[in-house]
Formats: C-alpha cells, structure tokens, sequence
C-alpha cells in the first residue's frame, strides 16, 4: 500500500489520527519538501522531531527523487506499506495525481489522507470559495527572466468582478534542503518571496503592461504562516500591506475582486489601520 498523507501547516502535531496510523504501519517514510516547507522543517532538528514522534527514520525526499525515482518508491510500496507525506494537503496546489496515477497503473493500492492545506487561505481571511477565480503562481524575478504570465489571469479574474489567491515562490538550492533539516551546514538557504515583494513585482509588471488589471489603490489581503499559532492576516491596499511586516514565511496574497456583503464585514476585522 502506498498511503500519501497531509501533514497540515502547522507543525508536527498537525498530523491526523489516521495519518499517523498509515505512518505507524509503514517500513518506509519519505516526506516531500519542495512545494512548501512546515517551520519544523526548517529547524535543525526538524526532521527529528518527526523522527522522534514516528518512532521511525524519515527520509527526505527532494524534487529530484520524486519525479525520477518514483520507480523505486513505488516498488517498495508494492512490497510493503510506504507513507509518503507532504506539507499541507497532497492534492493542495501542487499535486501528487502523478505518483497516484503510476502507482494505480502498477496495481499498488493507493490511499490518501487529507488535511489543511494552503487551499485554506480562501476561506481563512472571510471571503467565499465561489468568488475566487483562477489561482495564480508569482516566481522570483531575476535580472534576465521576469515572467509576467500571472498578469492576464489576475486581469480576467478583475473583469469578472473574482477574487485572485497568489502562491509566491520558494526557491530551495538542491542539495542543500536535506542538509539543511538534517541541521548540517547548509552554503544556500531557502528563499522565500515575502508579500512585500510579491506586491513590488505586480506594481512593476502593471507599470510596464498598463492593462488597468490592479494598482497600488486595489484591495489585498495577506496571509502569513497559515495555520501556526502566529498566523497573521492583513487586509489594505497593496500600498498599505508594503508598509507592513508579515514576518517569518510562508506569505501568500489574495487580490480582492467584487465582495459581498458579508466578505466586506469579514475584511473590516482584518483592516491595517
Ligand atoms: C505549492 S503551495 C503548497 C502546497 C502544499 N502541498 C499545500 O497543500 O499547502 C506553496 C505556496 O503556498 C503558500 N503557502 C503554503 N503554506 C502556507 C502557509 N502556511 N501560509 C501562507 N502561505 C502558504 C506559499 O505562497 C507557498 O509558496
């Protein structure tokens, strides 16, 4: 059996009973570490205190060996039970359908375990599922590569009046993310995009496209460390959330489009000044 198993936002706690029943039967535990990255795991004994409550090694598993040694996951799993787990929910934003659909394909037998996931975020700051549009991905800009795709999805969801949940990037330089929750020396950490950076890359890429999708006046809400005990929402203009400090990640945004009444009441709890 190979049990795929959300591990929430929060910390190692956040596992469910039944995730943790799957974890308990299994001879193998990798855990997924590229599409986000709990606070525990980025502490020097991150991977410890999972190893400590599972009563077993965990073995970190980086988007190298995912994508291509999935083979050898998937003839363990079809020997024994393997748990392979990820942040927050395996199907939330990124997912994991292609290791379920390889794995079904060879008649392993698959089970998912749910939990919270980034998905959250629509709902968490007041606003309703049913008035979001298409969720959009913001990568880091570099000197020569600033990709901008994000604009004309942030622009139809604005014409049609829908809210835009932004996931911003983590860029983790392999090999250094098993070093790192290994607590070992680590020569590149992780970065995260933060919301303030977020926001200064959507205000460069309007400026140059002029398309009138958003501006500094356009309504946002912040959402930092979702799901931790010191999780933070904001809510202001994109110029008000600059002059803010969400903290330690991981950031996302929502670019509010048209709200209903009730949304509006919900946003005013959440109001920067
Ligand atoms: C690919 S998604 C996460 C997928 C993950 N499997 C899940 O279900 O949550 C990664 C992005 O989601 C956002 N994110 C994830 N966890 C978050 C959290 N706890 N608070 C705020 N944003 C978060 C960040 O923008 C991050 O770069």
């Amino acid at each position: 059996m190979l049990y795929i198993v959300g591990l929430g936002l929060g910390d190692e706690k956040d596992i469910t009973l039944r995730g943790l029943e799957a974890v308990k039967a299994s001879t193998k535990v990798y855990v997924e570490a590229y599409t986000s990255l709990l606070s525990f795991g980025l502490s020097s004994d991150g991977l410890s205190k999972l190893e400590k409550l599972y009563g077993k090694p965990v073995i970190v598993a980086d988007r190298e060996m995912v994508e291509e040694r999935a083979n050898q996951i998937l003839s363990e799993a079809s020997e024994s039970d393997v748990a392979f787990l990820v942040v927050g929910d395996p199907f939330g934003a990124t997912t994991h359908t292609d290791l379920v659909v390889r794995a079904k394909q060879l008649g392993i037998d698959v089970k998912v375990i749910h939990n919270a996931s980034v998905m959250n975020a629509i709902g968490v700051c007041g606003l309703q599922l049913y008035r979001y549009g298409e969720t959009v991905s913001i990568p880091f800009f570099t000197e020569t590569w600033r990709p901008d795709s994000f604009y004309e999805k942030i622009q139809r969801n604005r014409e049609l009046g829908l809210h835009t949940l932004c996931l911003l990037d983590i860029r983790v330089k392999e090999p250094s993310l098993e070093s790192l929750c290994r607590g070992k020396k680590c020569y590149e950490p992780p970065k995260y995009m933060t919301i303030h950076t977020a926001i200064n890359q959507l205000l460069e890429v309007e400026a140059l496209r002029k398309g009138s999708a958003y501006s500094e006046e356009s309504k946002c809400v912040g959402i930092a460390r979702l799901g931790n005990e010191d999780q933070l929402i904001a809510t202001g203009s994109m110029t008000d959330l600059l002059d803010m400090d969400f903290g330690a990640p991981l950031h996302c945004l929502v670019i509010v489009g048209e709200t209903h009444p009730v949304e509006k009441e919900m946003l005013e709890f959440y109001k920067v000044k």
